[in-house]
């Protein structure tokens, strides 16, 4: 469970988070949702450590984590899939997926990224950086599988990709709830996402302004958090 308290954060004293209160429970897909701007990704960085909270409480599992370094974080199982796709594009898949195995354990690391998605298996060889934008993405989540994350921060994965190939990445995403994981998802596809979400929050200006379940978030309320009004 991640638990974000009161949050504040921004950049060289801008202020873009005030006071966000926001929870992932394990087992679940939380979709945080908003307009350009909102300050998504700013959160996402915080979560991950990336970038230090002014206010607030950060709470991994009961103990707190406030502006542990982000290495701290990944080592209790939190994993930060970054928009734009996290590999290395001049490596091989395998090498990409290995440099996420524990030693001792490539071959099941190699193993679990196929049972991801199973295409990755007939592209072991291949370079990353040559592949298509939705076989990279799967190898960016496939490299999160294989570290069996407790928490997955994933900022826009469905970016640019086709229907088809979304459909595949959030299939994924729900087995991996499925199996005990705590999802964080930003997501510019709002039908998406709601339908994925057990949860969403609604960011406007850096404050929630709606958290709930994606049946009680009605239509006029997500147009007017998009179009900014009040
Ligand atoms: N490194 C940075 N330095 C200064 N300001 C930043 C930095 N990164 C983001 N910001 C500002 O913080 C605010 C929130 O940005 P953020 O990227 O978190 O929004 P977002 O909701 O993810 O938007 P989008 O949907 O467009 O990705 C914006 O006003 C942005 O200009």
């Amino acid at each position: 469970m991640l638990l974000l308290d009161g949050i504040s954060a921004g950049y060289g004293g801008v202020t873009v988070l005030r006071g966000v209160t926001l929870a992932v429970p394990p087992s679940s897909v939380v979709a945080l949702l908003g307009p350009n701007g909102a300050g998504k990704t700013t959160l996402l960085r915080v979560a991950s450590g990336l970038l230090r909270p002014t206010g607030g409480r950060m709470l991994l599992n009961g103990e707190d984590v406030t502006r542990r370094p982000p290495q701290d974080l990944v080592a209790r199982g939190v994993c930060h899939v970054p928009e734009g796709r996290g590999v290395f594009p001049t490596m091989t898949v395998r090498d990409n997926v290995l440099l996420q195995a524990r030693p001792g354990q490539e071959a099941d690391a190699l193993e679990r990224a196929v049972a991801a998605f199973p295409r990755l298996g007939q592209r072991m060889n291949q370079v990353a950086g040559t592949m298509s934008g939705g076989e990279q993405q799967m190898l960016a989540l496939a490299r999160a599988y294989v570290q069996s994350p407790s928490v997955v921060l994933l900022d826009e994965v469905s970016m640019g990709l086709a229907p088809k190939i979304v459909d595949e990445i959030f299939e994924f995403l729900r087995m991996l709830a499925g199996q005990g994981a705590s999802l964080l998802l930003v997501e510019q596809y709002v039908t998406r996402a709601l339908e994925a979400a057990d949860y969403v929050y609604l960011l406007d200006r850096g404050a929630v302004s709606f958290a709930g379940e994606p049946g009680e978030l009605d239509s006029a309320a997500i147009f007017a958090s998009y179009l900014g009004a009040q």
